[in-house]
C-alpha cells in the first residue's frame, strides 16, 4: 500500500486519501525501520541486551515477520509469545464455542479479555527468562505486551480488518487455527464475534505505552512510526475533516457504476459494495512530510480519540464505536440484493449480544429508468402464507413471487428510502445506492436470494426463521408510503441555499440533512460527529472559518468525516469546480449535539 497512489476516479474520487503525521515525524521502511527499533531498544536497555516486544494483531503473518527480524536483526533471539504461553487451541475452541455457535454467519459477541487466551504461569515464566536474557531478544505474537518489562521497547504490529479478510479469503487461518480452507463466512464470524473484539479491547490498553507502530499490510516490508507520532496523528485527525481509505468488493448482484465512475479495476466482473465509512473495517493512511505513507486500522482513531471524534454525547451513548456507516450498493447492470430484513434492537441484543441494530436507509445516487426498491409487505398479506412461500422457494419448489407480497417503489436520483429494522426490503437492479445506516452490517436475515448461488458457487445462507421473528407485518403499503418514502421536509431556504431533512425514520437514531447550494453552506458540528457525502456537483471544499484546519477538498461521491471537535465549518464550491449547484447529505446521531436538541446537525 505504501507510496502506491492509484489515479483518482473519473470524477476525481480519491481512492487513497491520507491523514498527516505531526510535522517532523519520521517514517521508516524495511531495514531502516528495524535499525531504528534496534537503536531505541539498545538505548532503553542500557548495559543489558536489548529487548523488543512486538504485540501482533491476530492476522499478522508471524512467520513472515520472524523472517524479516532474522534478516534485519540477525543478533536477536526470537521468542514466539504464542508458542510459549497461549492456551492450546482445543481449550480456546471450547471456551469460545458459545460465541461461535453452529450458524454459518451469526455468533454471539464476546466480552472476553486477552488474558483468558493465555496461561498466566507461562507468561510469568517468560517474564523471568527475559530478565535473565543473555542476548538481544524479540518477543513476537498477539498479547506479547502482557510480558512487558520496564527496559523493553514495545511495538504494536497492527493490521486493518479489511486486509485480514483478504488474507482469510486467500487461505490464511484464524488465530492459531488450521482452518485454511474453511468457509470464509465461518472464518469471518470467528474474527467478528471473538478475535477482533478481544484484540481491539487489548490494543486500546497499550496505545499509550507503545514506542512504535508497525504497519504489516505489505507482504514485502514493514513501515514504522514512533508511538508519539502515532498518538500525535490521532489527535491531529480530530482537528479537521478526513476520509478513511475506501474498499470495494464484488458480489452476486454487483454492478458497473463504481467500476466506471470511480475507475476501479476494469478486469473485475462487477463491484457490489464500496465501503467509504466503516471505520471498524477501513484503514487510514498516515502520511509523513516526505510523502511516505503507511496504513493503520481506522478503528485505532475511534479507540484512541473517541471523545474528540464522536463527541461527548455520542461517546456516552455508544462508547468507543463509530455508529454511522456510509457504503455503496451498486446494482447498475447487476441484480437485486437478497430480499431481507434486519433484527429489531430487542432481538439483536438478546440473540447476538449487539448493543444496537442495523437500521438502514438507501439514498439513490443514480439509477436507470426501470429501477425499483422493494420495501415493506403489501397490505393484506397473510404472514403464514408468505413465510410458507419463502420456505417453498428456498426448498426449490418454485421461485418466491416477490411482487405479490412486497411493495415496489420506482426510484429516481436523490430519493431517500428509510428502512428501520424489521422492514422487509432490498434494492432492485439498476440502482446506485449510498447506504446511510447504523454501523452493524452483517445482521442481515436473507429471506429469498432469487434462486441464485453466491460467488463461491454455493447458495448464500437463508435465514427465514430469524426473519420471521423480526418482520413487522404492519409495515404495509400505506404505512411504508406514509413513513418511509419521500419524507423530505424543507427546513429553510435563503438565497441559493436550501436545507432539507431527508430522514431517517423516527425509529432510527440517525438524522440526515441535505444542503443544496451554489456558493456555500455553513455548518457546525455542535459537539457531535458529522458524516457527509457530496451527492451532487463535482467538487467542494470544507474550510475552517477560524483557519483551524487547511481547506479539505471533497469530490463527487466521496464520504468525509467531520469530527465532533471541529465545531464550525463551511462547505463551499471547490477551487476547480465546474458544476453550477452542489448537494451534500450529512448524517449525525440525533440528540447528541449541544445547544439545539431538535436539530442535531443543523446549519448555522
Ligand atoms: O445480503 P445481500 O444481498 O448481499 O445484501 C446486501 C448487504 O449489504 C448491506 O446492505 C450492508 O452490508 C447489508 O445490509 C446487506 O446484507
Amino acid at each position: 500500500m505504501a507510496n502506491k497512489i492509484p489515479a483518482p476516479g473519473r470524477n476525481g474520487y480519491d481512492k487513497l486519501p491520507s491523514i498527516s503525521l505531526p510535522a517532523g515525524s519520521e517514517m521508516w521502511t524495511g531495514i531502516t525501520a528495524w535499525a531504528e527499533i534496534d537503536r531505541m531498544a539498545a538505548l532503553r536497555a542500557g548495559i543489558e541486551p536489548p529487548l523488543v516486544i512486538i504485540d501482533c494483531y491476530p492476522g499478522v503473518d508471524l512467520s513472515a515477520l520472524t523472517g524479516e527480524i532474522t534478516a534485519n536483526l540477525p543478533d536477536y533471539d526470537v521468542v514466539d509469545m504464542e508458542q510459549s504461553a497461549a492456551l492450546p487451541i482445543a481449550g480456546i475452541d471450547a471456551m469460545i464455542a458459545r460465541n461461535l455457535t453452529d450458524d454459518r454467519v451469526f455468533g454471539l459477541m464476546s466480552h472476553a479479555t486477552i488474558d483468558e487466551f493465555f496461561n498466566p504461569e507461562r507468561i510469568a515464566d517468560l517474564g523471568r527468562q527475559l530478565m535473565l536474557r543473555q542476548a538481544p531478544t524479540v518477543v513476537i505474537g498477539w498479547g506479547a505486551a502482557q510480558v512487558r518489562t520496564s527496559d523493553a521497547v514495545v511495538v504494536l504490529a497492527d493490521m486493518p480488518r479489511w486486509e485480514i479478510q483478504r488474507r482469510l479469503r486467500a487461505g490464511a487461518p484464524n488465530w492459531r487455527c488450521t482452518n485454511f480452507d474453511e468457509d470464509i463466512l465461518r472464518k469471518y464470524k470467528r474474527g467478528f464475534f471473538v478475535e477482533w473484539r478481544v484484540a481491539d479491547r487489548h490494543k486500546r490498553t497499550i496505545f499509550d505505552q507503545i514506542d512504535f507502530l508497525l504497519d504489516t499490510t505489505s507482504t514485502t516490508t514493514v513501515n514504522v512510526v514512533t508511538g508519539d507520532a502515532f498518538r500525535g496523528a490521532m489527535k491531529l485527525a480530530t482537528q479537521g475533516p478526513f476520509r478513511v481509505v475506501p474498499f470495494f468488493d464484488p458480489g452476486v448482484w454487483g454492478g458497473q457504476w463504481m467500476k466506471d465512475r470511480l475507475e476501479l479495476d476494469p478486469t473485475q466482473e462487477n463491484y457490489a459494495w464500496g465501503f467509504d465509512c466503516v471505520p471498524e473495517e477501513n484503514s487510514l493512511l498516515l502520511q509523513a512530510n516526505d510523502g511516505k505513507r503507511m496504513e493503520i486500522p481506522a478503528i485505532d482513531l475511534v479507540l484512541a480519540q473517541p471523545r474528540e471524534l464522536l463527541g461527548e454525547k455520542t461517546f456516552a451513548r455508544f462508547g468507543a464505536e463509530f455508529p454511522i456507516r456510509f457504503d455503496f450498493l451498486d446494482t447498475m447492470g447487476g441484480g437485486e440484493l437478497s430480499l431481507q430484513v434486519h433484527p429489531l434492537t430487542d432481538y439483536i441484543q438478546d440473540t447476538f449480544g449487539m448493543n444496537y441494530t442495523q437500521d438502514e436507509s438507501y439514498y439513490i445516487l443514480d439509477c436507470d429508468d426501470d429501477a425499483v426498491v422493494y420495501l415493506g409487505v403489501k397490505t393484506g398479506v397473510d404472514p403464514h402464507q408468505m413465510v410458507a412461500a419463502l420456505h417453498e422457494a428456498t426448498d426449490g419448489q418454485h421461485p418466491f413471487p416477490a411482487e405479490e407480497y412486497i411493495n415496489t417503489f420506482p426510484v429516481k436520483k436523490h430519493d431517500h428510502f428509510l428502512i428501520p429494522a424489521g422492514t422487509v426490503h432490498c434494492s432492485g437492479a439498476n440502482s446506485m445506492v449510498l447506504e446511510i445506516s447504523a454501523t452493524p452490517f452483517i445482521f442481515t436475515f436473507k429471506l429469498w436470494d432469487w434462486g441464485r448461488v453466491g460467488t463461491d458457487g454455493i447458495p448464500r445462507p437463508i435465514n427465514i426463521e430469524h426473519g420471521e421473528r423480526n418482520i413487522q407485518w404492519d409495515r404495509n403499503t400505506e404505512w411504508v408510503s406514509d413513513n418511509l418514502v419521500g419524507q423530505v421536509e424543507v427546513l429553510s431556504e435563503v438565497a441559493d441555499l436550501r436545507e432539507e431533512r431527508t430522514g431517517l425514520h423516527e425509529l432510527e437514531f440517525i438524522e440526515v440533512r441535505r444542503h443544496w447550494f451554489a456558493t456555500e453552506a455553513r455548518h457546525d458540528t455542535r459537539g457531535t460527529v458529522n458524516v457527509l457525502n457530496l451527492v451532487e456537483g463535482d467538487e467542494v471544499e470544507i474550510v475552517s472559518p477560524s483557519g483551524v484546519f487547511s481547506p479539505f477538498v471533497v469530490h463527487y461521491a466521496e464520504t468525509v468525516i467531520v469530527p465532533a471537535a471541529v465545531g464550525p465549518y463551511v462547505v463551499r464550491r471547490g477551487p476547480h469546480a465546474t458544476s453550477a449547484k452542489f448537494a451534500t447529505v450529512k448524517a449525525s446521531v440525533r440528540g447528541t449535539s449541544f445547544g439545539d436538541e431538535d436539530s442535531a446537525s443543523a446549519s448555522v
